[in-house]
């Protein structure tokens, strides 16, 4: 069986983070893995506080798991502090893992910090470089070209300038814009859009994780980087169709393996 290893934050209420990324994992048909960066008391509808794990054992979660198992992707979520940051970019440099699918979450829906100011240009200058795809929202990618992103023109010219931070692959996601939900992939010669169509719903705690970490499930499994955001695209538009209106704010994406498989979606090599 394929594996995949998430580093990101853990979401108490199950809708995101480390949570979001093992369900997506087990969903897609990979053996998941955990790195575990931050604990955040986190529900639906805020997220109350975070403690930061310390860097010492984040690198033996990273060092102790690439030591022994084999680890075929690597999903990057929450990293929280230039410490964290640094802490996994030395560690996979070490390790190279042949796919990083680097999500770089910045804010949660309800504005609450995921990674702290100062850690936005450690995130560009060693996170970036490494990953085999990066996949920013609207905000998130705003922040790292500091410019406006309102149309699919901005977008265009967004990928080309998010790819020269040094990704191989830029999968800027479409869903904060107005309109149909559509997602650009760049990879430094030619674009793809990827276009959903808006499920009129609150509950979308967590789609970003869903997503990153079904990208790195298909990677591991031997897909293409495109047919892996292809088949990941499919599978978050059937987890938000399907999401839980659980809690009292925004509910999470559903991961019902069932669901995946009844819609036709054949994602075997
Ligand atoms: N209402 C919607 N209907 C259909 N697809 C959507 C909807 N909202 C988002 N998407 C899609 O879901 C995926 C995740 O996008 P989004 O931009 O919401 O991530 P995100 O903001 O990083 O999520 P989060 O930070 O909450 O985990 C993208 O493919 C996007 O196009
Ligand atoms: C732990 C965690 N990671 C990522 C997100 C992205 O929304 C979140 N809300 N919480």
């Amino acid at each position: 069986m394929k594996t995949a290893l998430t580093i990101a934050g853990s979401d108490s209420g199950g809708g995101a983070g480390i949570q979001a990324d093992l369900k997506s994992f087990a969903a897609n048909g990979v053996y998941g893995m955990s790195v575990i960066t931050a604990v955040t008391a986190q529900n639906t509808q805020e997220v109350r506080s975070v403690q930061d794990i310390d860097n010492e054992i984040i690198l033996d979660q990273i060092e102790v798991v690439f030591d022994d198992i084999p680890v075929d992707a690597v999903k990057i979520g929450m990293l929280s502090s230039p410490a964290t940051v640094e802490t996994v970019a030395d560690a996979l440099k070490k390790y190279e893992p042949k796919h990083i699918v680097l999500d770089p979450v910045m804010v949660s829906k309800g504005g609450h910090h995921l990674l702290r100011q100062e850690a936005i240009q450690s995130l560009k200058e060693k996170m970036i470089p490494l990953a085999t795809i990066i996949t920013p929202n609207i905000p998130e990618a705003e922040v790292l070209i500091g410019g406006e992103i309102v149309s699919s023109e901005d977008m265009l010219s967004a990928c080309r300038q998010l790819r020269e931070l040094g990704a191989k692959t830029v999968l800027l996601k479409g869903g904060h814009l107005e309109g149909a939900p559509n997602d650009l992939l760049y990879d430094g010669e030619s674009f793809h859009w990827f276009s959903g169509e808006r499920i009129q719903t609150k509950n979308t705690h967590g789609t970003g994780c869903t997503l990153s970490s079904a990208i790195a499930a298909n990677l591991a499994k031997g897909h293409t980087l495109y047919d892996s955001v292809k088949l990941a695209k499919h599978y978050i538009t059937i987890a938000i169709e399907h999401s839980l209106a659980l809690g009292h704010g925004h509910g999470p994406t559903n991961h019902f393996y069932e669901l995946y498989r009844k819609a036709g979606v054949k994602n075997e090599l």
